[in-house]
């Protein structure tokens, strides 16, 4: 069996569908980029993966469990603007995240003394020691953004969810943090969903490349009909369909 595996996903808001009949099997470690028009559901698809809310219909299995509701230990999330905790110091906002995943969220003792080192651990592997005293405000972009994902990654997740992680950064700093995910991808074996608007973006970091879309559209009621998943490229050599477009798509949609 898969590591993730969604079957029959649906989603409303209101009566009003969002998502339709979504399937997908991930294996563990793959890095899935997702991209698709605004407002077709890509962050209500990682939501779900969250479980901060329920699907309409259908279910979703991480290593055969359901989602647990509170992330951490399994999954971590970085948005495209991730507030940091702006009243603590880089290495205090490392600590905050590896105490999201205890019962107390505080550590005292021992256990603070081991999640320091842990964080510091975590700081060398980010690029952040030498900022480690520092508050947010005065880094860049990019750094801020690195926090964010070293934040994610304290607790070890198993899975990665990423929204539009490097939207907010300028090209070079962009570029920078590819390799920077890249880079820790390898060292964690992490499997990784990562919401773009940015195709190049998707296809070089991907493995696979998801576009969610609408195959059934109605002119006179855009609303009617949710997205799913009309194609998934297999993005690991130079973007060949490997699951060519789905079912309903021979239904065209109007240029
Ligand atoms: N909790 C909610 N209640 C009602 N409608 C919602 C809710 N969450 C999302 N929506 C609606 O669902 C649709 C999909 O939103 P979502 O944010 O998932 O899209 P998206 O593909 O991530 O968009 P973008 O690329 O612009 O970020 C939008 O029309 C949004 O307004």
């Amino acid at each position: 069996m898969s590591f993730v595996t969604v079957r029959d996903l649906f989603q409303s808001y209101g009566g009003r569908p969002i998502l339709e009949r979504i399937n997908l099997e991930v294996e563990e470690g793959e890095f899935v980029s997702i991209v698709g028009a605004s407002g077709c559901g890509k962050s209500t698809f990682l939501r779900l993966l969250l479980a901060e809310e329920q699907p309409s219909r259908g279910d979703i299995r991480i290593a055969g469990a359901e989602p647990a509701r509170e992330p951490g230990r399994e999954r971590g999330v970085v948005f495209q603007r991730y507030s940091v905790f702006p009243h603590m110091t880089v290495r205090e906002n490392i600590v905050a995240g590896d105490s999201f995943t205890r019962p107390l969220g505080r550590f005292f003792g021992a256990a603070r003394r081991a999640a320091l080192r842990r964080a510091d651990e975590t700081l060398a592997r980010i690029g952040l020691a030498h900022v480690a005293d520092a508050y947010p405000a005065t880094l860049s972009g990019g750094m801020q953004q690195r926090l964010a994902i070293g934040q994610a990654l304290t607790a070890r997740p198993r899975i990665l969810l990423l929204d539009e992680p490097f939207g907010a950064l300028d090209p070079g700093t962009r570029l920078s943090m590819h390799d920077f995910l890249t880079e820790l991808r390898a060292q964690t074996g992490m499997t990784v969903f990562m919401v773009t608007h940015d195709l190049e973006e998707g296809f070089k970091l991907g493995d696979r490349v998801i576009v969610f879309d609408k195959p059934r559209w109605d002119p006179t009621d855009p609303e009617a009909y949710g997205a799913t998943i009309t194609y998934d490229f297999d993005a690991r050599n130079g973007g060949i369909p490997f699951q060519t477009i789905k079912e309903e798509t021979h239904v065209l949609r109007p240029a």
